[in-house]
């Protein structure tokens, strides 16, 4: 993919600032009890809304705190044709990651990330050249996953050609990032395991460049030129979408 599709992407249609959710959830006891994370390899995680199958999703209604949060984003955002059933909470420490994948066929191809915590680089990267380069078909090189859990488990090749086409975002705390169409179909995004992220590639700089110098600025360190984000505490993400497949019975998939 050309640098003209990737500057036309909208995966950033919608930044904003979400504090009075931040505060909603940072007090929610919910988030803090133990059983209702899932340890996984590299994070933990908590899985609302339901199980997400291929064929569809087998429901449970959202609890209210989250159906408040999921609403709000669909009122603002309006890309979404029916009310977010799927609310994925994800938590990294700062050396922690998610791997490169692609979500899942079983979502609507619109997806709302909620980042609470710490910030992070998020790297975007065109799943296209994994194909070239491994001489395999696209779908099976990629980690296309439906509940998060399995990218766990996918084969990381970033490392193996070049990364000019990447893009990466800087999730700021209290931001939503919304990403959809070409982003969401042809790229794949990740989080690199590691406590210092690179932040030359990140389109949207202005938000840590606007808050430099002044108290609770982003640490950044500068090597060789090269500005990266320490990051130092842990970050909470809640991975928004709509299942548009609900099955009220297992027995009729
Ligand atoms: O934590 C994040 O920001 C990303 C999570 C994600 O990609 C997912 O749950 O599919
Ligand atoms: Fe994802």
């Amino acid at each position: 993919m050309h640098n003209t599709s990737l500057l036309s992407l909208p995966i950033f249609s919608s930044i904003y600032d979400v504090q009075e959710v931040q505060l909603i959830l940072l007090n929610n006891p919910a988030l803090a009890m133990a059983g209702q994370w899932k340890s996984l390899k590299n994070r933990r995680l908590q899985n609302w809304g339901g199980v997400v199958h291929e064929k569809g999703l087998l429901p449970q209604p959202l609890p209210p705190w989250l159906t408040k949060i999921t609403q709000m984003i669909c009122e603002e955002t309006g890309l979404f044709p029916s009310p977010i059933n799927h609310v994925l909470i994800n938590e990294y420490l700062p050396h922690q990651g998610i791997m490169p994948h692609q979500d899942g066929p079983a979502y609507f191809p619109v997806v709302a990330i909620l980042s609470l915590g710490s910030p992070a680089v998020m790297k975007f990267s065109p799943h296209s050249r994994f194909g070239e380069y491994n001489g395999m078909a696209t779908n099976s090189t990629t980690a296309v996953h439906d509940t998060s859990e399995n990218a766990e488990s996918a084969e990381n090749k970033t490392g193996l050609c070049s990364d000019e086409h990447d893009v990466s975002v800087l999730l700021m705390p209290c931001s939503l990032l919304i990403f959809k169409d070409e982003a969401y179909s042809d790229y794949l995004h990740g989080i690199e395991d590691s406590n210092v992220h690179q932040l030359d590639k990140v389109v949207n700089a202005f938000e840590w460049q606007k808050q430099e110098g002044q108290e609770g600025a982003l640490d950044v360190a500068c090597t060789d030129g090269i500005k990266s984000l320490k990051r130092t505490s842990t970050r909470v993400s809640l991975t928004c979408r709509l299942v548009s497949k609900v099955h009220k019975n297992l027995f009729k998939f």
